[in-house]
């Protein structure tokens, strides 16, 4: 299998805050994966790196065979780019700017792969042809992002960014997205990568999971690997002095006696139960949430070995 994203150590730091501390992964041709992970993890400043719209503090990166930190136009030409929002002119309806765009992508039309997309078609694939002549503005949340999806494969990419693509979706509207993302791989043969914090969303959509915590990729399998993985492991619950406390492990006889060992009478409410993908992947967002991300990550990387 051809590789189309190879990440290795990537770094990025804000001023004292390291928000990627060694992130490694690949995506190979044809594939859809999904980064997960709890808000603020990084998945935007990930991909935005990997779109070559940021410029990471260290690592290597390499999309489609280029650093995106010093690729060409050429490059930008054949990758597409759902962001969480753009802004563009009110004025201008879906099929005034999808014309436009998609004039950029003539001169790397091939017979092979014809650039861009016919407006008329993708306006009907993205189920925008009764609101092609709307003011921009006009557009609900849902429309407006249906647009930018539109946008993103305008130019026919062979590698497709999408950031959050579904967030305000209802559920029609996001079964529908999802058929469009299952139908963009099956007749275009786009590679995918799309950001969510959503599990749902990923075990419906990717071929490949990454989950995202605490500086690193704690996971990386298909979404029924993953859900075996931790299957295998049980979650601890108890409390001390009122105080709640949740720890997932595959081994929860040792690790109750360690606890015992060190809280004796003071453990209180204990609880072990089986735990499910679901619950594991909240226990980590909880955690992460809650300004432990190391703890989070270190657990989720426990339940999934
Ligand atoms: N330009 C920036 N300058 C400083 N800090 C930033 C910048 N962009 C992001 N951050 C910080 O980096 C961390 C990761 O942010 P990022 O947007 O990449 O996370 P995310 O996983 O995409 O979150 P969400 O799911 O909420 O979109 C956050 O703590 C955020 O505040």
């Amino acid at each position: 299998m051809e590789v189309a994203i190879e990440v290795r150590d990537l770094r990025m730091r804000y001023g004292d805050n390291d928000v990627l501390t060694g992130v490694d992964f690949d995506v190979h041709t044809d594939e859809v994966v999904c980064l997960l992970g709890p808000n603020g993890a990084g998945k935007t400043t990930t991909i935005e790196i990997l779109e070559g719209f940021r410029i990471r503090s260290g690592g290597q990166v390499s999309v489609l065979g280029q650093d995106p930190a010093h690729a060409d136009e050429d490059w930008r030409a054949h990758t597409g780019v759902v962001l969480q929002s753009w802004r563009d002119h009110p004025r201008w309806t879906p099929r005034r700017l999808l014309t436009l765009l998609g004039d950029y992508f003539e001169p790397y039309s091939t017979p092979g792969h014809p650039r861009p997309w016919d407006v008329e078609d993708l306006l009907e694939t993205v189920g925008l042809t009764e609101l092609a002549d709307r003011k921009l503005t006009a557009l609900s949340g849902g429309q407006r992002r249906r647009l930018d999806v539109a946008i993103g494969i305008v130019g026919r990419p062979e590698l497709l960014f999408l950031d959050e693509p579904t967030a305000g979706f209802d559920p029609q509207a996001r079964r529908e997205f999802h058929r469009l993302v299952h139908r963009l791989v099956s007749l275009e043969h786009t590679t995918v990568l799309l950001t969510t914090h959503d599990l749902d969303e990923a075990e419906k959509l990717a071929d490949r999971v990454l989950i995202l915590a605490g500086g690193r990729i704690v996971a990386d399998d298909t979404p029924d690997g993953l859900a075996q993985r931790v299957a295998g492991a049980a979650e601890v619950r108890w409390s001390i002095d009122g105080e709640r406390f949740v720890h997932q492990t595959d081994n929860p006889t040792g690790f109750v006696r360690d606890l015992f060992a060190q809280g004796g009478d003071e453990v209180n409410d204990l609880d072990i139960r089986r735990a499910s993908l679901e619950d594991a992947y909240l226990s980590l967002v909880q955690q992460h949430e809650a300004g432990h991300a190391e703890a989070a990550a270190r657990s989720f990387r426990e339940v999934t070995r």
